[in-house]
């Protein structure tokens, strides 16, 4: 049996065997060396094999052929996006070009250049590409403009943090010790923030970091879950509402900027706030002033907002279902936390942590460790519902465990393809909106963890079938699930069905 000790050495083994293949195609000397001037990208540099900061080589798009013929574009950020619309980091006038029509991500492999869903496609050498790496100078076309791709000899530098945690956020892959380098910067400014991520990401245990290490961190924390809220009594959360407002209004309200005053309002799910709250939340946002609902009187407030969405909020601007003005306000700050097997690397520090946890809340359970082999399949799998997921899988085994000792049947996870095995919901047309007597409902987990558990469990069925049905045409099956072919494609790569 390995020790625990032995198990996160072997997993650092292993976390090393992967750096290999990130930086394939380049000498290991790399690793721990500077950009080269051939190297396009990211690239992480490592001190003492611990990852510093990242370099990130400035570049150019040029319009070669279209409207704005001549007109260059600079590439300075890991993430850009380009399209019609103004919410895209590049905004084109070409109306072919669709509302966001393709991003450009810089990744250790080099500079991605990945279509998302557009209409009309993105050509590289007269081939429609969805995904491919860019070479200096090439050209491709979006619409009716053709880009060149033009890399600077000026990189950026992005820090990362040297420490694996942020306020009891734990992580030690690069991503996220970007994300804790940011926090650090960001949690003792008055900024709003805007936190992006799929779900069970760590979204609002961020929030909370931010809050904790802010100087607002002995004032109230107020969380504002606005999927959960009723629409129509969504504004009388938010603001409050006075006696006799409407029917049912029998007491004065405070909503939540009033319990938050002085704090910080976590606004979670803020891509479901209604459309018609929008404009009233932008107004308090920059004028820091409300009234309740049935009131006169305005409010004077001094309240962070902190707000999170697992929507793409972008998408949903082009769709007309969410302001861009808002979104522009929130994201003053854009704080992007990648799904958890993208960052494989923080699994065994979070394992660890959340068997502490169940230790120090049941001394009666016997000292935990996981075997290398459960280990082994907690680090392959492709955890749809992130953290939250992994913390539960560890409770659930801690509980199961024969003397302490986690073991692979222990973890229930079907295999390392799919979600583990839950009940998933059989709906059949008979059955009414309400009716979930098919379903089960386990009163152990927290609310939203077992949502998520049915949820993950419907998607990754329905995902299944409507590809099956359609022989893998995106195109059709987008259309018959009413989805966008980019929300299709992300789905059917968050269960690593594509
Ligand atoms: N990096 C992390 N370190 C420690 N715990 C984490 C981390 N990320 C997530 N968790 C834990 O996982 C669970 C889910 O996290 P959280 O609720 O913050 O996710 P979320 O992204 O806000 O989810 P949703 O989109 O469903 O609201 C929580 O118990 C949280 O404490």
């Amino acid at each position: 049996m390995k020790s625990q000790s032995e198990v996160v050495c072997w997993v650092d083994n292993r976390v090393a065997t992967l750096g290999v293949r990130w930086y394939n195609g380049r000498s290991n000397t790399s690793k721990r060396g500077y950009m080269s001037n051939q190297e396009v990208g990211l690239r992480t540099v490592f001190v003492d094999n611990k990852p510093t900061s990242r370099q990130l080589r400035k570049a150019k798009l040029v319009v070669v052929e279209g409207d704005q013929k001549g007109k260059s574009f600079e590439l300075t950020k890991s993430r850009t996006y380009v399209g019609r619309s103004s919410v895209n980091d590049i905004t084109l006038k070409d109306t072919s070009v669709s509302s966001t029509h393709f991003e450009l991500r810089a990744e250790e492999d080099g500079l991605l250049l990945r279509d998302l869903g557009s209409t009309n496609g993105t050509l590289l050498g007269g081939c429609r590409v969805r995904e491919v790496y860019l070479a200096p100078n090439t050209t491709f076309r979006a619409g009716n403009t053709t880009f060149s791709f033009q890399p600077s000899d000026e990189i950026i530098d992005i820090p990362l943090s040297a420490e694996e945690h942020f306020q009891g956020v734990i992580g030690r892959s690069v991503s996220m010790r970007e994300v804790f380098a940011t926090l650090a910067k960001v949690a003792p400014s008055e900024l709003t923030c805007l936190i992006e991520g799929d779900t069970g990401t760590g979204k609002e245990r961020i929030a909370r970091a931010i809050h904790d290490a802010s100087r607002r961190s002995s004032k109230p924390y107020v969380v504002l879950d606005c999927s959960s809220i009723p629409k129509d009594l969504m504004e009388s959360y938010v603001f409050g509402h006075e006696k006799g407002a409407f029917t049912g209004a029998v007491n004065q309200h405070k909503g939540a900027f009033e319990q938050a005053n002085g704090g910080t309002l976590f606004m979670d799910e803020i891509g479901e706030l209604d459309l018609t709250l929008q404009p009233k939340l932008l107004r308090v946002l920059e004028n820091r002033e409300f009234k309740r609902v049935g009131g006169n009187q305005t409010i004077r407030t001094d309240v962070r907002v902190i707000a999170a969405t697992n929507r793409d909020l972008r998408q949903m601007v082009n769709e007309g279902s969410f302001r861009e003005d808002l979104y522009f306000r929130l994201g003053v700050i854009n704080i992007n936390i990648p799904a958890l097997k993208e960052r494989r690397e923080d699994i065994p520090l979070l394992v660890e942590s959340f068997i502490a946890d169940v230790a120090s809340r049941r001394p009666d359970l016997p000292k935990m460790r996981m075997t290398a082999d459960a280990m082994d399949m907690l680090m392959s799998y492709t955890w749809p519902g992130n953290v939250r997921e992994l913390k539960n899988v560890i409770e659930r085994a801690a509980n199961l465990a024969n003397d302490g000792k986690i073991e692979r049947a222990d973890l229930q996870l079907a295999n390392s393809l799919g979600p583990a095995p839950v009940a998933a919901p059989q709906v059949s047309a008979s059955q009414t909106a309400g009716d979930i007597s098919h379903i089960t409902v386990d009163l152990n987990l927290p609310y939203k963890d077992g949502k998520q558990v049915v949820l993950n469990a419907y998607e990754y069925d329905y995902l299944k079938k409507i590809i099956a049905e359609f022989d893998g045409n995106i195109s059709q099956a987008s259309n018959e699930a009413g989805l966008t072919r980019y929300h299709l494609r992300e789905l059917l790569k968050k269960h690593d069905l594509k």
